[in-house]
Parts: C-alpha cells; structure tokens; sequence
C-alpha cells in the first residue's frame, strides 16, 4: 500500500495522515477503514475513478486498455492491498463503464473482476470481524482487570481517610476511564455493527450485480451472436462492394488515362491558341496604339469641326430664324399667291374647270372607287382598276375639285364671284360636262324634290344676282330676264315659248354678244326667285326626257337657262350690260351601255356628235387655232360667244367615282383638262355710256331700213325668172355666205395669220378675206363649197381628238342635215344674215357693216375689186378696209359707217325690233 501513503492521495481520500499513523496497534488497513469519516463518505463515489486512474497511470495504462489490463491486474492479485472503498470505487467505476461503454452489457473479463474484488471485500469484511471479536475479548479482559483494582482500591479506602481521598480520587479517575472505554467500547460496537450491515448490503448487491451480471452475460452472448453474424454479412457485403469498387476503379483509371490523354491534347491545342491569342493581342495592342494616336487626331479634328458646326449652326440659326419668319408667312403668301394666281388666270381668261365628285348612289357599292385622292389645291388621283403597279395611277389638276360630301352651298361660294361680275357688264358662261348620271343636273339645278339648302346653281345665281340688285337700288336700277331653250337632236326649241314648246326656232343666229345666242327664244322678264323658279319648272316640264338604262331622269337635250341683265347707271346713264349662261349639257355614254333603243341611239348619235363638236371647238382654242368649228354643232354656236368671246366661262367636270366609269371618267377629264388650258383672254365688261347707246339705236334704225331693203331685194329676186333665181342668189344657197367666205384651207389661213390680220380666237380670220384663193372659191357653185368646207374640218377632225372614240354612226341624211350642208342650214344662214345680227365669231369680223353690206348688195361681195359701180365699194371682208373704201362708205351711208366705226368690238345687244319674238314677252328688252 505505498500509493496510499503519498500526501496527496490521503487528502484527496478525506481523512488525515496524523490520524492513520497515530494508530497503535492497528495495522494500516483497519486504521484506515476506522478512521472513515463522515465527510469522506461523500467522495467514496469518486474513489472508484481516482482509483482507477491512480491504478492506470501506476502500471501505465491508457483508458482503452482498461479492459485487458484490469483483468491482468486483477490475476496478479494487485487488488489485494487495495482500501476496501476503493475496491468498492473500482467496482462502481467497472460498472458504470459497463452501462455506458457496452448498453448494459457487461463483458466476461469485467464481471471476472468484479467477482474477484467482491472476493477480496469478502475476504476483508470477515477478517474486520474476526479483529473486532479479538478486540472485544480484550476490552473485556481489560474490564475485568479493572474492575478487580477498584475493588481493591474500595477497601483500601476504607482503611485510611486519606487514603481515602486519593483512592476516591483514583477511582473517580478510574471510573472516567471507565466511561470513556465504554463508550469507546459501544462505539466500535456499534461501528461493527454498521460494518455488518455493510457487508449484508454488499453481498446483497453482489448478489444483484450477479444476478444483473448473468442477465447481461446472456444478453450480450446473445447480441455478440447476432452481431457476429451481422458482422459476417456486412463482411461478405463489403467484400463485394470491395470487389465492385475494383472493378469501379479500373474503369476510372482507365478513363483517367484517356482523360489525361484527351487534355494532354487539348492542353497542346490551347497552347497553341495561347500562342495565337498573345500575338493577336500584341497586334491588337499595336493596333490600339494607333487607334489611339488616330483618335487623338480624330478628337482634334471633331474639336474642330465642332467648332465649325457651332460656327455654322449659329449662322443656320439666324437663317433659319428668318425661314421662320418666312413660313409664318407662308400662308398668307400661299392665299396671296393663290389670289393673285387666280387674278392671271382670270386676266389670261383661262377657261376655270372645278371637277366635282358625285357621291354613290344607295345601292352602289364604295368599294371600288376610282377617285384615289382629292388635293386641297385642285389635285385628283384617279386609279385604274385595271393596271396595278406605278402605272394605275393618274394625276389631274384643275382650279378646284369638290369632294363627295361638299355642299351644293360650299359649290356655290367658289361660283359667287362669277354672278357679281354679271351685274358689272361681263358675259358669264357656267356649263355642266360629264357623263349620264354623274350629277350636272344636280350641281346646275339640285335634285328633283328641291329644298333651299339643295338649290344647285341656277337658283342661288338669280337668288344672288337679286339680292345685290336691290342692295344697288340707290345708284344702279337693274333689270333681269331669262330665257329657257334646249337642244335636242340638233334642233334648238324654246322652252318658255308662248307659241308651244313643239315650234323649231327655225331661225338660228351665230353667238351674240349681247347674250341672245338664239334671239328667236322668248325673253322672260324675272322679278324675284320665285319668278325664275315658277319659268323654269315650266321650262322642266318641257324638256325632252327620256328614261334610259343609266338614269331614269337622264336628261336626252342641252339645256340652256340666260339671263339677262341690264343695269342703267342713276347718276352716267351708263348701261350694263351682262349675260349669265347656265348650261346643263346632256350626258354623254356609249350606247351599249344605256340598251338604248333605234330612238335613244339617235338621240345619243346627236349629243355625242355635239359634244365631239364641244371638244373640237376647245381643241382649236387650246392650238390658238385660226379656225374654230363653231358651226359644226348647236351647241358649239350657242357657246361661240362665251368660249370665244370676252366672257367668262366655268366648267363643272361631273364625276361617278364607280369603277365601271372609268373610262369615261378618264375622258371626262381630258377633255376638262384641255378646256382649262384654253386662254380665252380678258374678259371685258359690255358698259354702254350715252355715245354707245345712242350709236345702238342708230344701228337699230339702219337694221329697219337693212330689213327694209332686205323684204325689196327679196321682192325684187322673186320677180325674176326661177332659173336665173337659182344662178343669181348665191345668197340663199349659202356660197356667198359671210360663213362661206370663212371656209378656206389651212394653207390659206396660215396664210391669214401670217398677215397679222386674225385677232384673238380667229374672229378676224376668214370672212370676206379678199385673197385670190377665196375669191375663187367664192365663185364657185354652193356644192363645191360644201364639199371644201366638209374637208376643212376634217382637216381639224383628224388631229387627235378626245372624242374620236365616239364616232357617229349615220345615215348620209343625217350627216347632211348635222353637218348643217343641208338645205335647212342654208336656209337658217339666210334667216341669219338677213336677221341681221352682229356676229363676234370666228367666221365673221363682228362688223355690223360687213353683213349690211352683204345684205343690201350681195352680188358685189362676190369680187370686191373688180366692181365698179358704186356697190362695190362695200367690202365683204373683215380685213381692215382700204381708206378710200371707208370713204366712199362714208359718202353713200355716212350715218351707218360712221356708227359702225365706233362701234365697240364687244357689240352690244341688238335684237330686230319687230322680227324677233322677245318683242312679245319683253319689248323693254329691245
Ligand atoms: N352631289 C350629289 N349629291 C347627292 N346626289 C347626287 C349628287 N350628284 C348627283 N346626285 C344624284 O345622282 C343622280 C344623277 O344625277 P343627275 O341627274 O344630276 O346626273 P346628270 O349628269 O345630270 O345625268 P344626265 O346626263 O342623264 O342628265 C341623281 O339621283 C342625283 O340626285
């Protein structure tokens, strides 16, 4: 028991190494054992521990060897000087591991131990009972030791008093040590006593701790069978696995090896782009260098031309300034441009066309319109359905175009201007052009049920022309008439006529200026609208309509409404004298379309031959052409003067915007676009002062005394024998016509105009030209004239003409009588000339002397140089007269040349008194 000796192994154990070695006669276990003090109870649960770990390090053992070596410890009997709590200490702390390290079990080797510490505390426990026996044996020994010298110090005392106190003294002191022994004798009983009842403790949980031991040893053989056999499996299962995982392994090796052969390639590859890359970048970087020197020069440059750029913004700027300035003013300049455009036109006396789109009709269908776009400045897009592509498109141009939706009122502003000039003296000409059904009536008159807002021209014209009238009251008194005829199939026929609408105005005058184009037609004096509306619905009721096909209200005639205005001046006496014509020309279609019957297809052969002569008429204005076929139509007569005169003269171009119009839409606006370009120059206004009035009425009173004369040549004539009569009056089978005389060949009239002696149109060209050539034809027979002139307007037919398309299926009748070589046209040119009319056209110089001088002596027309007497002296052409001719005029009539000379060239209004029917209706007219 050396260990137990050291210091600190006492301290720790809680008892006192004085005490243990204070004791006599006891050996060191027991002293030990005895010497067990309460406090040191406490720490008997740690002694297994310290013990252990003392035993360990003392034989120099690790903790996991425990097992083995507390075995090899034990059967080395190592334990047997062991204090008997630290065996107790080692047997807890074996325990404790067992329960901990092993769940519960507790393997053979331990519970070997275990026996054997339990063997050597038995061992202990009875020789600690055989020492308190021994023990007790002596105290009693001693006890009676004791008691035999107080029995003998008791009769010792009795013998002597002194003896006595010291004996009592003795024995008092015996007697404590009596007590104290006692005591100290019950005490070691009563600790044999707990030994005892320790040691039946400790047998009886060593019995447990067998008992415990047995279950666990059989427990644990149980688990360790099962844990072998476990352990087996998991041995072939990881043998397998082993096996596997070789198998797995070589594969991996295997691939490592490609592995490492596939990037040991792919390391040379990328070496060699490395190579590659760094070049690059050494060039790249070279490169950058030189980009950045080219950029350093570039930033120098772009410092530069910015500051050039500033420079020129700045002076843009302030330029653009000034365009802004300019732009802001743009379309006050556009409106004053389009003024003053407006103002040359109207100076050049360019014929103005508006183009006006009907809308479709309910039921027809707006998919396909034609009209592809409208501009704001007269522009029209028209596309063809038929071509697709740049071509399908085609661009007109005219003064105005009027969309669909515009109002008959927003049609009638841009007319305005044209009606206030009728009341300043001018000679207006509004005319309606497109095909069947595209809406002339309706822009001319409105439609058929009419309301004030659908009134089309006509009534907002005569509406306007009365309302200034009567805001002029105070300085002009004005006066308004109107006359209502038509022409269908070439026959002229007055829709206002007293006499009934049938009677044909046989008598036929060329254009007038003074308006009357057909003098014969009755003169309606107009007060109020309602006046004009009431004339011309009986004017409506007259008219020739027919039902075709296209349009059931398609109207088969021209219609022609004049008005007449005359304005006398309260304060000069001036007269105004102006005209307003407003013509609803009739549509013009092919036949095939209309299914027109033989009666229609007459009808559509006469307005289309009228409209050919429309086109042919526009054509040689347009060309400033000597020679303008007026005569080839009615139509073309009654519009001489105001396509060829001083007047004014608005186109309406009616469009249907359906796809099956096409083609005609197409012409239609050809022909619009020629018309527009037809300069007919200033418009002159027809202003009379007193001197002109009173030259008037003096050429009315030669025109009685020519009328006169004309009933005495007639007389006389038809006292002659009939063959001489056919020879001698020339007069009556045209040849020596004022318009015959016109007739020439080009040649000739190139000729003419060569000689400057045409005046604007070619109203001076050709009657009475006094050139060998025309005085040859003069001469000859009516036939041959006919013929010639039948080759003269082919000459101007052939060019191209938009309406050569509509050529005129007719019989030989029909072409003489509407080519006017008929007898019956002779016989209007005879009631022509002998009216007595001033003529402004192409075919005659508008001088009222000329036809006085035909018709007072005709046959001296004939060869003007070779007369001698004195008729000769009147001078059948309208070239300017040789002086000494005037002047012989002057001796033989000086009244009437001395009218005619002064004479404006416009004329004036000059209907025959007496002759013509205005006198019935309207004799202030005269
Ligand atoms: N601007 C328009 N607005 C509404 N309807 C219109 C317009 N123009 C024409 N129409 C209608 O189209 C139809 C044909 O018009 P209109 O009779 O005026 O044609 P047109 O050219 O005079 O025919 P025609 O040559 O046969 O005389 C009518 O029913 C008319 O009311």
């Amino acid at each position: 028991m050396s260990f137990l000796k050291e210091k600190n192994y006492c301290v720790n154990w809680g008892f006192s190494s004085s005490n243990a070695i204070n004791e006599e006669g006891v050996d060191g276990t027991y002293a030990f054992d005895n010497h067990l003090d309460e406090s040191a109870a406490g720490s008997v649960a740690d002694s297994g521990n310290k013990f252990h770990e003392v035993f360990m390090l003392k034989h120099g053992l690790c903790a996991d060897q425990s097992g083995s070596n507390i075995i090899e410890l034990v059967q080395s009997s190592g334990l047997d000087n062991a204090p008997t709590h630290s065996l107790f200490g080692v047997m807890n702390r074996i325990l404790d591991e067992s329960i901990d390290g092993m769940n519960g079990d507790i393997s053979h080797p331990i519970a070997f131990c275990l026996r054997k510490v339990l063997q050597i505390i038995e061992q202990r426990m009875s020789i600690q009972v055989e020492n308190f026996r021994n023990q007790n044996n002596l105290y009693r020994t001693r006890e009676e030791k004791f008691n035999s010298r107080i029995k003998l110090l008791e009769t010792l005392t009795k013998g002597s008093s002194e003896e006595n106190e010291n004996s009592m003294k003795n024995l008092n002191r015996i007697k404590n040590e009596k007590t104290r022994i006692e005591e100290k004798r019950k005490v070691d009983e009563l600790n044999v006593l707990k030994m005892r009842i320790k040691k039946e403790d400790a047998y009886a949980e060593a019995s447990s701790i067998k008992q415990e031991l047995e279950m666990s040893k059989a427990t644990y053989r149980k688990q360790y069978l099962q844990l072998e056999a476990e352990a087996k499996k998991t041995k072939l299962m990881l043998e397998k696995k082993l096996k596997e995982f070789e198998y797995e392994l070589d594969i991996s090796q295997k691939r490592v090896a490609e592995l490492r052969e596939f990037s040991e390639s792919k390391y040379k590859i990328w070496k060699k782009k490395e190579i590659k890359y760094q070049q690059f970048i050494h060039f790249q970087k070279e490169a950058l260098q030189d980009l950045r020197k080219a950029s350093m020069f570039m930033k120098k440059e772009v410092l530069k031309t910015r500051r050039q750029h500033f420079e020129e913004l700045n002076y843009l700027g302030g330029k653009l300034n000034v365009l802004i300035d300019a732009a802001q003013n743009h379309p006050v300049i556009l409106e004053e441009n389009r003024r003053l455009y407006n103002e040359v036109q109207d100076l050049k006396g360019n014929i103005k066309v508006y183009c006006r789109i009907r809308p479709f009709l309910p039921g027809q269908s707006m998919k396909h319109n034609i009209i592809e776009h409208i501009g704001e400045n007269g522009e029209l897009v028209v596309a063809n359905p038929s071509k697709n592509g740049k071509d399908n498109h085609r661009l007109f141009k005219f003064n105005k175009v009027f969309g669909p939706a515009t109002t008959q009122e927003e049609v009638f502003l841009d007319t305005r201007p044209l009606i206030r000039s009728v009341l300043d003296g001018y000679t207006v000409c509004i005319f309606a052009y497109g095909q069947t059904g595209s809406g002339k009536t309706y822009t001319m008159s409105g439609p058929a049920v009419l309301s004030k807002e659908d009134w089309g021209i006509n009534y907002r014209a005569l509406n306007e022309l009365f309302q200034i009238t009567q805001s002029r009251t105070s300085s002009i008194i004005y006066e308004v008439a109107i006359q209502l005829v038509e022409i269908y199939n070439e026959q002229v026929r007055d829709l206002l006529s007293t006499d009934g609408y049938q009677k044909r105005l046989e008598i036929w005058s060329t254009a007038q200026p003074s308006g009357l184009a057909v003098p014969e037609a009755s003169i309606h004096p107009v007060k109020t609208t309602a006046d004009v509306l009431e004339l011309i619905n009986v004017g409506l009721t007259n008219r020739a309509v027919g039902a075709t096909a296209l349009n059931e209200r398609s109207s088969r005639s021209h219609s022609l409404l004049t008005v007449h205005v005359r304005g006398t001046d309260l304060v000069t006496n001036a007269v105004l004298r102006g005209n307003l014509h407003l013509i609803d020309l009739a549509g013009s279609e092919r036949a095939d379309r209309s299914e027109a019957t033989r009666e229609r297809l007459r009808e559509a052969q006469h307005i289309n031959k009228s409209l050919s002569a429309l086109g042919d008429v526009i054509f040689a204005l347009a060309q400033k052409s000597s020679y303008v076929p007026y005569r080839n139509s009615k139509l073309t007569q009654v519009l001489q003067s105001s396509l060829g005169g001083q007047a004014k003269t608005l186109m309406f171009v009616q469009l249907n915007p359906d796809v099956d119009s096409y083609s005609e839409t197409i012409s239609t606006l050809k022909f619009a676009e020629r018309v527009s370009s037809v300069e007919l120059g200033a418009a002159r206004s027809n202003k009379e002062g007193r001197e002109v009035r009173e030259l008037l009425e003096q050429v009315t009173s030669l025109k009685d005394t020519i009328i006169k004369k004309d009933a005495e040549i007639k007389r006389l004539m038809s006292l002659k024998p009939s063959g001489e009569k056919r020879i001698s009056s020339p007069l009556r089978y045209g040849s020596f016509s004022p318009r015959r005389h016109s007739v020439g060949t080009p040649e000739h009239i190139r000729r003419v105009a060569s000689n400057k002696i045409m005046g604007r149109g070619g109203r001076t060209a050709s009657d009475g030209d006094n050139c060998s050539e025309c005085s040859d034809r003069n001469s000859e027979a009516g036939s041959h004239q006919s013929a010639d002139e039948s080759r003269h307007q082919k000459d101007f037919l052939h060019l191209p003409s938009i309406f050569s398309s509509r050529d005129i299926d007719l019989s030989a009748d029909d072409d003489v009588e509407l080519f006017g070589f008929g007898d019956g046209d002779s016989e209007e040119r005879l009631s022509d000339i002998s009216d007595g009319e001033l003529s402004m056209g192409t075919e005659t110089d508008g001088s009222t002397g000329s036809i006085v001088e035909y018709i007072l002596f005709p046959e001296s027309t004939k060869t003007p140089e070779k007369s001698e007497n004195s008729e000769q002296v009147i001078y059948p052409s309208k070239h300017p007269r040789p002086p000494q001719q005037k002047l012989l005029q002057q001796t033989r009539m000086p009244q009437l040349t001395q009218s005619i000379s002064r004479i404006s060239p416009t004329g004036a209004w000059k209907a025959r008194p007496g002759s013509s029917p205005l006198n019935k209706p309207t004799k202030s007219w005269q």
